[in-house]
């Protein structure tokens, strides 16, 4: 905190024209950290343990001349659903929802994260994602019809070669920034006017 009481974190806000932030669900260990290792640090290191507790990784960008911040939250799955801290819902502007290709429990808790989500945030973005493709290419045949039943998007990636990683995120910010703009959201609403106020 500077003497203004405004911290470093809050100083990269002022530059930027638009800030969304972007929140990260699933499963333990399907593959969340590395695919925002892989979009953000375009690397990715086989071996690393489980997310312990909340990563905040920024990331900016330009889209039509203007300046925007992500926050892309990621935080550690649990091995059952169990439900997370309402702070990490709020005021998220799109979610990125993810199962491993190769453990169908992870894909049968996906209407326990989905029922969650849209206890706190019902209007939000939310990308359906199929990680770890690259372990068995064949099930992309499959048919995974929860994100079709939801009417929610949906991809196939893999955060060890790359497939559709860059598409998904990019879409994620997309799509956050159409919901940040044309939300009648009403307690986005409010907030807005709570953060207003605070100027004033
Ligand atoms: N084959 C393959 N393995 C992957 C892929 N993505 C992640 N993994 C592996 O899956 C394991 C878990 O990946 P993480 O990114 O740590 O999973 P997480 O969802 O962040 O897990 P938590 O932090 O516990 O919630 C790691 O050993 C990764 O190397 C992938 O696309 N393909
Ligand atoms: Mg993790």
């Amino acid at each position: 905190m500077d003497a203004g009481g405004i911290s470093d974190l809050d100083l990269e806000k002022y530059d930027a024209d638009e800030q969304v932030k972007i929140i990260c669900l699933g499963d333990s260990a399907v593959g969340k950290s590395k695919l925002m290792e892989r979009f953000l640090m375009d690397g990715y290191r086989p071996q690393q343990l489980s997310t312990y507790a909340l990563t905040l990784y920024k990331y900016t960008t330009t889209i039509n001349g203007k300046t925007i911040l992500v926050d892309f939250w990621d935080t550690a799955g649990q091995e059952r659903f169990q439900s997370m801290h309402p702070s990490y819902y709020h005021k998220s502007h799109a979610c990125i929802m993810v199962f491993d290709v190769q453990r169908k429990i992870t894909y049968k808790n996906l209407p326990n994260w989905y029922k969650e989500l849209r206890e706190y945030r019902p209007e939000i973005p939310c990308l359906v994602v199929a990680n770890k493709i690259d372990a068995d290419m064949k099930v992309t045949q499959k048919s995974f019809n929860f994100a079709k039943k939801q009417g929610l998007p949906f991809y196939f990636v893999s955060a060890a070669d790359g497939t559709n990683v860059v598409k998904v995120f990019k879409d994620s910010i997309q799509m956050a920034l159409s919901y940040k703009k044309n939300s009648n959201d009403f307690m986005d609403e409010v907030m807005r006017e709570l953060e207003v106020c605070e100027f004033e």
